[in-house]
């Protein structure tokens, strides 16, 4: 069926996880909208093209693991179902009981913010059904013969959090894969400085998104870093490699709010909650949980930003703003934007440790002294509203970064700076809250060397 002019929401009652299959080193997953009338159904595609992995796809002992094909298509559906938020989700083959609470999770935790922005908190809970019930899916009968001392695999996001990953990693002797989803000039660019092989997949939603969001499709924010992170898994398995080994901080797990009761967090699927989800669905899968867990888990992000201000060789290619990561290369950009909540946060937290006239290279300009940024200023250091819906630390981190400029002379002068010493009390206080580092319990005994250099001081 074309994508119709105008597009109803509520028309559709279903929304099916069809199945999927595997040629030629491409993986794709099927999904439909449904409703009263079979013909004004909707059939959606979304393709994982592992070709440029350099893996052989020969034969039938070429396929990837059945059982991470599955996570990634359960996975993957949130884009599809976002788009009419109907009452029921169907897979339409047979699944076993950790496979539902699986997908009912990370609807629930992973659509808050879109069901939030949409006014839909039905949308967090629909009505569950499958073609048929399993009791273990195929191949977990045999044993993982996965290793944890292969090389890891460490996705790059091209931001700050992944190359503290990196260079811990290449501290303690190790050469780590490095890995994207599709291609951005920033995670090539950290990839290159930092001397290692990198890996990408490309991932191709459905062409009709677009057009259906044209259309009157609800749309928002969905959990990215979940159908990474599946893919990173598949990746990891192709080319035999150790554990997925991701940079999701301990400000991650901390949500925006709370409404209707759901807590409601922009970064879900970097949160220890799916962290924990996912490692126990590759353990119910057969799997060993140590494939997948996440180095940075106990560190706060001005913690992170600690440890990033060393590495000033990538301080000229990397970025953290999410504009520069948009799928359309034609509204992409190309460096910081400077204006979004995550430009401001990762200002102000390296502004006191890498210096002020190193960061306002890297942002051409000094965002501190732009009086337009005081309102969102506010927002992230707990003065307003809710925390803004981006990948940002806690409130505690914004607040101490900004009391201790108050003492420098070369920032004391700065327009936000000026505004907030007003609010000193208030923000020391609020600093005085913020989260220590606590150990995280996900990482392999393997990796506790690497670990205690990395909480060392
Ligand atoms: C780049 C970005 O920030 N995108 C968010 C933005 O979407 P926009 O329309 O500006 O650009 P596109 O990302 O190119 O999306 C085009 C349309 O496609 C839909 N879509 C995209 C990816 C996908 O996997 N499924 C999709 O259905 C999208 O909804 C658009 O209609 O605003 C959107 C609405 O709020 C956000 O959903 C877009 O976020 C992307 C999914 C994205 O990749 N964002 C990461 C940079 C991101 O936010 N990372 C989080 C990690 C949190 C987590 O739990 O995973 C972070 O940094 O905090
Ligand atoms: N396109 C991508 N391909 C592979 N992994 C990615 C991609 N985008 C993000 N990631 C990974 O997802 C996790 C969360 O991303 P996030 O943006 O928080 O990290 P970052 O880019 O390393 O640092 P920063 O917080 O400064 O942006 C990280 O492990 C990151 O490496």
């Amino acid at each position: 069926m074309p994508v119709p002019a105008e597009f109803v929401p509520a028309y559709f009652d279903t929304l099916v996880i069809s199945g999927y299959d595997f040629t030629d080193g491409q993986v794709r997953s099927h999904y439909a909208l449904t409703g009263p009338d079979p013909a004004q159904s909707l059939e959606f595609t979304e393709t994982f093209d592992f070709r440029e992995l350099g893996a052989t796809f020969d034969g039938p002992e070429d396929r990837p693991d059945e059982r991470l094909l599955r996570l990634l298509t359960i996975t993957a559906c949130v884009s599809y179902y976002k788009l009419a938020a109907p009452s029921r989700l169907h897979l339409g083959f047979a699944v076993t009981d950790f496979e539902r609470d699986y997908l009912a999770q990370v609807i629930r935790g992973g659509l808050g913010e879109f069901a939030y922005e949409n006014d839909l908190p039905a949308a967090l809970e629909p009505e569950i059904t499958a073609d048929g019930a399993l009791e273990q899916v195929p191949g977990a009968q045999t044993p993982d013969t996965w290793r944890v001392d292969a090389p890891a695999l460490v996705p790059v996001g091209g931001g700050k959090d992944s190359i503290v990953t990196i260079e811990t990693l290449k501290a303690d002797g190790q050469q780590p894969v490095l890995f994207s989803v599709n291609q951005y000039q920033p995670i090539d660019d950290t990839i290159e400085v930092s001397g290692l092989t990198g890996v990408r997949v490309r991932r191709r939603l459905d062409p009709k998104m677009g057009e259906l969001n044209k259309a009157g499709a609800y749309n928002g924010h969905i959990p990215v870093t979940a159908i990474n992170s599946a893919i990173a898994l598949l990746t990891a398995d192709l080319l035999s490699l150790g554990s997925v080994v991701m940079s999701n901080e301990q400000s991650a797990d901390i949500e925006n709010l709370v409404w209707h009761g759901f807590d409601v967090n922009h970064q879900w699927s970097k949160s220890i909650v799916y962290e924990n989800l996912l490692r126990q669905t590759l353990a119910d899968y057969g799997l060993n949980p140590d494939r997948y867990f996440s180095l940075l888990r106990a560190l706060p992000e001005t913690a992170i930003a600690d440890r990033f201000a060393s590495c000033t060789q990538y301080f000229d290619v990397f970025v953290s703003c999410n504009r520069s990561f948009a799928l359309d290369p034609e509204r992409r950009r190309s460096r910081w934007c400077g204006e979004c909540p995550k430009c401001l946060f990762v200002y102000v937290i390296l502004a006191p440790r890498i210096g002020k006239e190193r960061i306002c290279e890297i942002f051409d300009g000094d965002l501190l002294d732009e009086t337009e940024h005081l309102e969102l200023y506010r927002e992230l250091a707990g003065m307003t509203k809710h925390k803004p819906f981006e990948c940002v630390g806690d409130y505690a981190e914004v607040a101490e970064s900004l009391v201790s400029l108050m003492d420098r002379p070369e920032w004391a002068d700065d327009a936000i700076v000026v505004e907030m010493t007003q609010n000193r009390d208030e923000l020391t206080e609020r600093a005085a809250g913020k989260a220590p580092i606590v150990p995280s319990k996900n990482v392999p005994a393997h990796y506790a060397r690497v670990f205690d250099a990395l909480l060392a001081p």
